[in-house]
């Protein structure tokens, strides 16, 4: 059983444009709405994958209950925590070339009894858990410390933790050892505070996380693949993929591919990154299922080339 906690969910609502073109009005050729938020994404894609997951997020108004709704409808046990405030909307506009424009709002504001709530809503299933996986921003009211709070409740009723945040949140949680964390470079350059350039600068960053408490780290590294930094050493992993149409949730879908597989080792890897390739050959965030995978298109690798720029060097 994989049970996620999505503090801050959202629905997905993807437009599809002609052309984005600013200060005008602009009619969408289609539309559509998917549950969304980073623990959201990885319940769906474990689902996908046929294993039992719960999604554990906090859900208020009429958005709340559509998510809530279409949960439902993707078989998976939504544990909703209920808010005062609403759910927030977070929107995709995708022009014909691929190019995506992200909003992210910033949601409603968490109170202290709601927050402890959230905490006791996972505390109360943690024992019938093989893991844990803590996704996404802090909505507001929520501390930067409230990852670490529930990394530290989590081991002591004896679960794995799987944490993919970033900034202060992120760095707060390392010193209580989360057992994997799933920065993207961005994330990776963030919690290090320098850039990075090569595939080498990605893993002597993901060794300085484990210095600072991460268990194992899962660099996800864009069109360049992913990195595996465990306590047996580093592991490089790409696929190779032709055309990308939507890069939104291939994040989440490599964490759960890789806990879905066991969470640890070079077989994980490998399947995270069959994730993540068929996760941007997806429309929206669409997540992958066991027929959409290839394995074979996949290498993982003890040689890393760490010499290799990144394609998107991180700032
Ligand atoms: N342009 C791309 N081409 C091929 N694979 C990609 C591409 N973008 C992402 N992926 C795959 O999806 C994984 C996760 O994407 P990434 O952008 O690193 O994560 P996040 O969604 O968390 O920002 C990558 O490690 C890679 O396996
Ligand atoms: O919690 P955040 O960082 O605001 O992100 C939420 C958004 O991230 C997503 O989970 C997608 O994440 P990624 O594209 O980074 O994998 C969307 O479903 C959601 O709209």
């Amino acid at each position: 059983m994989i049970l996620t906690v999505t503090p801050n969910p959202s629905l997905d609502r993807t437009y599809e444009l002609p052309r984005l073109a600013r200060g005008s009005v602009l009619r969408a050729t289609d539309d559509r709405v998917d549950p969304g938020g980073k623990g959201i994404n990885v319940s769906r894609a474990v689902a996908a994958a046929g294993h039992p997951t719960i999604a554990v997020a906090p859900l208020g108004g009429p958005e709340g209950a559509l998510l809530a709704r279409l949960l439902g409808e993707h078989d998976i046990e939504a544990a909703g925590v209920p808010i005062a405030g609403s759910t927030r909307i977070n929107v995709t506009l995708v022009e014909p070339d691929g190019t995506l424009t992200k909003v992210n709002a910033v949601g409603p504001e968490i109170t202290e009894a709601e927050a402890e709530a959230l905490l006791d809503a996972v505390q109360s299933r943690s024992a019938a858990t093989d893991w844990i996986a803590c996704c996404g921003s802090l909505p507001r009211g929520l501390p930067p410390q409230w990852y670490a709070e529930l990394v530290a409740r989590s081991h002591r009723a004896g679960a794995l933790i799987a944490l993919d945040t970033s900034g202060a949140a992120l760095t707060a949680a390392l010193p209580e050892h989360p057992d994997v964390i799933k920065p993207n470079a961005q994330e990776l350059a963030g919690a290090v505070g320098r850039p990075l350039a090569t595939v080498g600068d990605a893993v002597k960053a993901a060794e300085e996380l484990r210095g600072r408490g991460a268990g194992s780290v899962l660099a996800s590294l864009g069109a360049d693949g992913q990195l595996l930094v465990d306590g047996t050493g580093a592991y490089f992993g790409s696929a190779r993929v032709d055309v990308v149409r939507s890069n939104v949730g291939a994040g989440d879908a490599s964490l759960a591919g890789f806990l879905a597989a066991g969470g640890s080792g070079q077989g994980a890897l490998a399947v995270a990154v069959a994730h993540g390739a068929a996760a941007v050959q997806l429309p929206g965030s669409v997540m992958p299922k066991p027929a959409d995978l290839d394995l074979s298109a996949v290498t993982t690798t003890t040689e890393i080339p760490l010499d290799r720029p990144l394609t998107e060097p991180t700032s």
